[in-house]
């Protein structure tokens, strides 16, 4: 992965230890919107990202390049790549137990994407500093030992619940799930 100075962790940085709240090893994670472009099964055209843990640690899912997501013909849209990225990563700040927004998100395309392809996304956490999670995650063709089409390295930062409701809706994060508390 090419990442630059600001999505590698400082010397020191640790990946955390595992929340006591967190989803266990073996767990699937739920969606976190019914519309979120990424995760949401009330999405038309979305990825429709469902993820699972294998170990606690790290997240996986698959995503199967449709029509709706297209750049070149018949290849996926680079943009849609960065936002299957951007998704499993998100979903992997979930095992922290905590609120995080993407503050930049870097990615690498190493191959092309024919529509009908399934990638086969994991992400994990590299490092956290303070409100700073340092993550990585990487989409393989066909097989979770497929070559690798697509890498990303991100900065998220932690956020309260504060910044959803004074950016969006809170309320309708917090009727479809339960389990995000206001001050965790
Ligand atoms: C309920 C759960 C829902 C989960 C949804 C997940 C969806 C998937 C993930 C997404 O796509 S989130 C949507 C896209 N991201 C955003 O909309 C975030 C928009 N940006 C912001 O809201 C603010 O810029 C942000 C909260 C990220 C930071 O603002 P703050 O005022 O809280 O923090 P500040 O600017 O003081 O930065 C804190 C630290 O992070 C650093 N930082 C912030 N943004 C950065 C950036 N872009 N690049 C590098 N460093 C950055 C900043 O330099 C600083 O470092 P130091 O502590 O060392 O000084």
């Amino acid at each position: 992965m090419t990442r630059s100075s600001l999505t590698t962790p400082p010397p020191g940085a640790q990946p955390p230890p595992a929340h006591p709240d967190a989803p266990s090893a073996g767990s699937t994670l739920g969606s976190h919107y019914s519309k979120c472009f990424g995760c949401g099964a009330g999405h038309p055209t979305g990825l429709h990202l469902k993820a699972r843990t294998p170990d606690g640690a790290t997240v996986e899912a698959e995503f199967t390049v449709g029509e709706a997501h297209q750049g070149a013909p018949r290849l996926a849209h680079g943009g849609v790549l960065a936002t299957a990225m951007d998704e499993v990563i998100g979903m992997s700040v979930y095992l922290l137990h905590k609120p995080y927004v993407t503050g930049r998100l870097e990615t690498d395309y190493l191959l092309p994407v024919p529509v009908g392809t399934t990638l086969h996304l994991r992400a994990w956490c590299t490092g956290i500093d303070g409100r700073k999670a340092y993550l990585e995650a990487e989409g393989r063709i066909g097989a979770p030992d497929g070559p690798v089409a697509v890498r990303a390295a991100a900065l998220f930062i932690e956020v309260n619940m504060e910044h959803f409701a004074k950016h969006g809706d809170l309320a309708a994060i917090a009727a479809e799930h339960q389990d995000y508390e206001v001050n965790p």
